[in-house]
């Protein structure tokens, strides 16, 4: 009800700025602008300053298709992608630089490991570490998903590998999801570890797999093999390890035929609401993260999963 109600003056407003050329129109083509070029390049890091696609490491490989405009954006953080602050500031930044580039129309996010999408957010961050430590680090979260979900771009996740938490965050918040077949995993499983999903979080599962299945998820910290993802909705297609990549560049061109202002708009419509409650909630759900997480009995839960996962070797 909240998203169709708001969403539904959202579009009229919208509707209505269109027809009339008012200012919010003009400001959203200022914003988001849509253009294409050409020639194949491809940018080691993603860098700060400068020419395009910057950080200062190696965490994030960005390779840009001129032609086409799509931007293949690879997490290259071993062994297993956890979400750090340095792969998180380099993911954000990479994604808001993409987002000024003229002419670039479509991001796919995938894992320069094959296997492993994203273990989700470095849990050595949120063990034994200052509440500040862990207010600054969730800041980050908050603002690598902001970047993403809120992007003008078509954006594809190209899931090669496994996809738990936060893997799964940056998966929820692109517009298509694309999993490899066989034994991998996909969910939100933070109650296992005695954590709780921000209302943004669970907001972005509700609207993808509906809310019994997401509730239902949720609650128990489900995390799926792809065939059953498939079939609850969470991803949209499958594909054979080796080939994610390409069925997700083949599925981005059919995307590509859309024009891109009706897609764009169309999409903010209905992310807009979300977008703006957390902008306004920032603060109380960094306070919220931070009293959770640093609590004594969430912290020996976390202590316990880290040794489960040492012992599984
Ligand atoms: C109030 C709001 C609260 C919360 C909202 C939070 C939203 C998001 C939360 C999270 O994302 S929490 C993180 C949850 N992640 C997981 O549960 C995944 C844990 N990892 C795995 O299951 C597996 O590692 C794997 C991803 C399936 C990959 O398995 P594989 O066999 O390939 O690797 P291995 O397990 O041997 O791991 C290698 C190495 O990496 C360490 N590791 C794994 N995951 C993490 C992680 N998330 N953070 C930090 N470190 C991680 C693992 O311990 C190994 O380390 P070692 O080599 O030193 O033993």
């Amino acid at each position: 009800v909240r998203n169709s109600l708001i969403s539904g003056n959202e579009t009229i407003k919208m509707a209505l700025t269109i027809a009339v050329g008012g200012r919010v129109w003009r400001k959203f083509f200022k914003t988001f602008p849509f253009r294409s070029n050409s020639a194949l390049k491809r940018f080691p890091t993603c860098r700060a300053n400068g020419r395009l696609y910057s950080t200062s490491s190696d965490v994030v490989l960005v390779r840009k298709d001129e032609e086409s405009g799509i931007a293949t954006v690879r997490m290259n953080n071993p062994p297993v992608n956890s979400l750090n602050p340095t792969l998180m500031v380099a993911l954000r930044s990479c994604f808001e630089e993409l987002e000024k580039d003229k002419t670039c129309r479509a991001l796919i996010l995938t894992s320069q490991k094959p296997k492993v999408f994203s273990a989700g957010l470095d849990i050595l961050q949120l063990y034994q570490k200052s509440p500040d430590h862990v207010a600054q680090f969730w800041e980050k979260v908050q603002d690598m998903w902001l970047a993403l979900y809120g992007s003008r771009l078509i954006t594809m996740a190209a899931i090669n590998g496994h996809c738990p938490a936060a893997g799964c965050l940056l998966g929820l918040a692109c517009d298509y999801r694309i999993m490899a077949e066989g034994n991998f995993r996909i969910g939100l499983n933070e109650t296992q570890l005695d954590l709780v999903a921000p209302f943004w979080l669970r907001q972005t599962m509700i609207d993808v797999i509906g809310y019994r299945q997401a509730e239902m998820a949720l609650m128990i910290g489900a995390l799926y093999p792809s065939d059953k993802a498939l079939q609850l909705g969470l991803v949209d297609k499958l594909a054979p390890i080796e080939d994610v990549q390409t069925v997700a560049e083949e599925e981005v061109k059919n995307w590509l035929k859309i024009p891109d202002q009706a897609r764009a708009i169309t999409k903010m419509a209905s992310r807009k609401p979300l977008l703006d409650e957390l902008r306004r909630r920032k603060q109380e759900d960094i306070q919220t993260f931070r009293d959770e997480t640093t609590r004594e009995s969430v912290q020996k839960s976390i202590q316990q999963y880290l040794e489960k996962l040492k012992a599984k070797k």
